[in-house]
């Protein structure tokens, strides 16, 4: 189990001051967790910690009962990291990148050459062990990854935008083995900004919003907290569209065979001319659009009160 107790990151920068994860508390269990959030809000940082390559302003990380800052190498022992963008060595063969790596981190069991054999057996790289990595496509390459993230029989595995640039066959292929490497009680943690990455891969999510966690629990729950409030508006007219589309129930739109379909949150049948309303089953992103869509209510809330409050004041 990896519990992450009120961890705080902070970097300055340019004399900026930049608070990248304000309190973050978490326990992640066996399997596969989902960690969810728009670009900047905190995401690699937290892997990064995680992964012991950077130390937390305030707050532990407790990986098995023990601190992961206090003894990195002992995590760095248990731990597989696909980083978002990993480096290859683009003349060697998948065979003799994954032989390097073992031979750079001391990893030398009696049965190396059939442990990658099995590895890029099972990422499916097994009739490219010899060609070179540069030859590969980017879709071989993460899963090149995944087999040098799972290499030393790693319990801890935590992959970083794991589809990103990848086409939709690819994805799905990339997502499957996702989860079958967790299948083994492993703890495997995917960060990602695309929902469908983590609704086809997780039970459970954390959805992280400025570096703070707006919500955490099953992916079930998250996509139940908009249930029966989703609705398709067919046929609106362009103007009545351009009247409406910043609102923050909105969720999404597109042109439909009238006009747009207006894709929208609302607790009874809305009241927004079209041609037609249908109630309509939430997915994970319609739930996490709305999450984000309260968020930002919510901070700019807090910001009018604070120019209230200063305007009061003097
Ligand atoms: N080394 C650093 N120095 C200064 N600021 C940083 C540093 N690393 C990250 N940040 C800032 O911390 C915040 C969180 O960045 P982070 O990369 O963790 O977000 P992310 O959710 O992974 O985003 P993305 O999906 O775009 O990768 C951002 O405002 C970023 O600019």
């Amino acid at each position: 189990m990896l519990e992450i107790r009120e961890v705080s990151k902070v970097f300055q920068s340019r004399g900026r001051t930049v608070q990248a994860l304000d309190g973050v508390d978490l326990v992640i269990r066996p399997g596969t967790f989902g960690l969810l959030g728009p670009n900047g809000s905190g995401k690699t940082t937290l892997m990064r910690i995680l992964a012991t390559l950077l130390q937390p302003t305030q707050g532990t990380v407790i990986f098995d009962g023990f601190d992961i800052h206090q003894h990195p190498q002992r995590l760095r022992a248990r731990l597989g990291y696909l980083p978002q963008e990993s480096g290859f060595y683009p003349t060697l063969t998948p065979v003799q990148f994954l032989r390097y790596l073992a031979d750079a981190a001391g990893y030398h069991p009696p049965d190396l050459d059939a442990e990658i054999g099995r590895l890029l057996e099972q990422v499916n790289l097994a009739e490219h062990a010899h060609r070179p990595i540069r030859t590969l496509s980017g879709g071989m390459r993460r899963r090149l990854g995944v087999a040098q993230a799972l290499l030393g029989q790693p319990d801890l595995i935590i992959v970083d935008e794991p589809t990103a640039g990848l086409d939709p066959e690819e994805r799905q292929r990339l997502r499957r083995l996702i989860v079958d490497i967790a299948g083994q009680g492993r703890t495997v943690i995917v960060s990602t900004h695309i929902t469908e990455d983590v609704e086809s891969t997780c039970r459970e999510v954390a959805v992280l919003l400025e570096g703070r966690i707006a919500y955490a629990g099953s992916t079930e729950a998250l996509r139940g907290s908009v249930e029966g409030r989703v609705w398709e508006l067919v046929g609106v007219e362009e103007d009545t569209l351009r009247r409406i589309k910043d609102q923050p129930q909105v969720l999404g739109y597109r042109p439909g065979r009238v006009g747009f379909t207006v894709r929208m949150l609302n607790d009874g049948v809305p009241d927004i001319p079209c041609v037609e309303r249908i109630q309509v089953t939430p997915t994970l992103e319609d739930a996490y659009v709305a999450l984000r869509q309260q968020h930002a209510c919510r901070q700019r809330d807090a910001t009018s009160d604070v120019k209230a409050e200063y305007h009061l004041a003097r």
